[in-house]
């Protein structure tokens, strides 16, 4: 994973981000409680939680545009709060409320970020405009949010930055769009630069994302690889099996594994509807000895997963899924 480019400018193998007991609090509010996670070079990681969780405070702190109360922040090996503008400079951000006023054209307004924080290569914005499909030539003021957006996502693009920071990077952009954007990010990676991006949908994470860092109420409730945590999700499970005696297959579901039983018997016929959070072999077993017609087992969904860990306390993940090698996409980095 760690490719030449991954080891970065300053030559350092270090995480690209690294969050250390970080506490923020606003008046009496804690809006961080003792967070801790490290983002790995060379991979994608989805922030991610409800409302108000401190996914923007936390990029806010990690950029140095807010301090924290404790703890501490690291930025390709950097702290956030010495780098100054060197490390501003290996960092891509893309903040969450983009204002972008004035008679100034697109083209305009990044030759002045590229000033700021260039160098960058010849012909590359007119790249990044081309496959956003943004005309650079009309003022910033007349663009419409998905295409403000935009603007935003090349000037955090533009410079190839070894850390990418983007807080709701696809917000009010269109499908196709979106879909242009997930393929850069993956592009981001595949260079050995990082990318951490926060996000409410959750398919995106599902496509862009190696691992989640899940933020509830300031803390964090999880941090794993996002086939771990999708595997660790209800599979609903349709089941259609011939039956002649109801009490004896009820026994037989019983040792299958399933929750959330329904049936339905009609003319010796038993359709069945229930979910599955455990492993496949009890279900298995339970009916190799039965008169199956149908079995319809669906794909885990990372939603259904990630929805538990936003409302309750309940650990997502089945024990003993959530060891991996280091390297591996389903990393645990906690
Ligand atoms: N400048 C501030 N002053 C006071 N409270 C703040 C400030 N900034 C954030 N907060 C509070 O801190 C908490 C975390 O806010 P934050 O914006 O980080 O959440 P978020 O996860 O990004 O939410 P969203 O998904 O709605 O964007 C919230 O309760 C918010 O009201």
């Amino acid at each position: 994973m760690a490719s030449t480019r991954a080891q970065g400018r300053s030559g350092s193998t270090a995480n690209a981000i690294d969050v250390v007991s970080l506490t923020k609090r606003f008046g009496r509010h804690d809006a961080l409680r003792a967070v801790d996670f490290t983002v790995p070079r060379g991979s994608v990681y989805g922030l991610i939680g409800p409302n108000g969780a401190g996914k923007t405070t936390t990029m806010r702190i990690l950029l140095d545009i807010i301090r924290s109360t404790s703890g501490r922040t690291a930025v390709a090996g950097t702290d956030s709060r010495t780098g100054g503008p060197d490390l501003r400079r290996r960092i891509g951000y893309l903040p969450g409320e983009l204002i972008l006023q004035g008679r100034i054209t697109g083209r305009r307004l990044l030759s002045h970020y590229a000033a700021v924080s260039g160098p960058v290569p010849p012909g590359r914005i007119d790249e990044l405009a081309e496959r956003l499909r943004i005309d650079l030539d009309r003022p910033v003021r007349k663009l419409s949010k998905g295409n403000k957006q935009k603007l935003g996502l090349i000037q955090a693009f533009m410079h190839d930055p070894e850390v990418l920071i983007l807080d709701e990077p696809t917000s009010g952009l269109d499908p196709l769009i979106q879909r242009e954007f997930l393929g850069m990010v993956k592009e981001v990676r595949d260079e050995g630069r990082t990318v951490l991006l926060s996000s409410h949908v959750i398919s995106e994470i599902q496509e862009a994302a190696d691992a989640v860092v899940i933020l509830r109420d300031g803390v964090v409730v999880e941090v794993a690889g996002v086939e771990v945590l999708r595997r660790s999700a209800v599979r609903r499970v349709r089941l259609q099996v011939e039956t002649r005696d109801e009490r004896a297959l009820d026994a037989d579901l019983a040792e299958s594994g399933l929750t959330a039983v329904t049936r339905h018997v009609r003319d010796g016929l038993a359709d069945v509807q229930a979910e599955l959070g455990g492993p496949i072999r009890p279900l298995l077993r339970a009916l190799a000895t039965l008169p199956v017609h149908d079995l319809v087992l669906e794909e885990p969904d990372l939603q259904d997963a990630v929805l538990r860990l936003y409302g309750t306390d309940r650990p997502a993940l089945v024990p003993g899924d959530a060891a991996v090698g280091a390297g591996d996409s389903d990393e645990v980095a906690r």
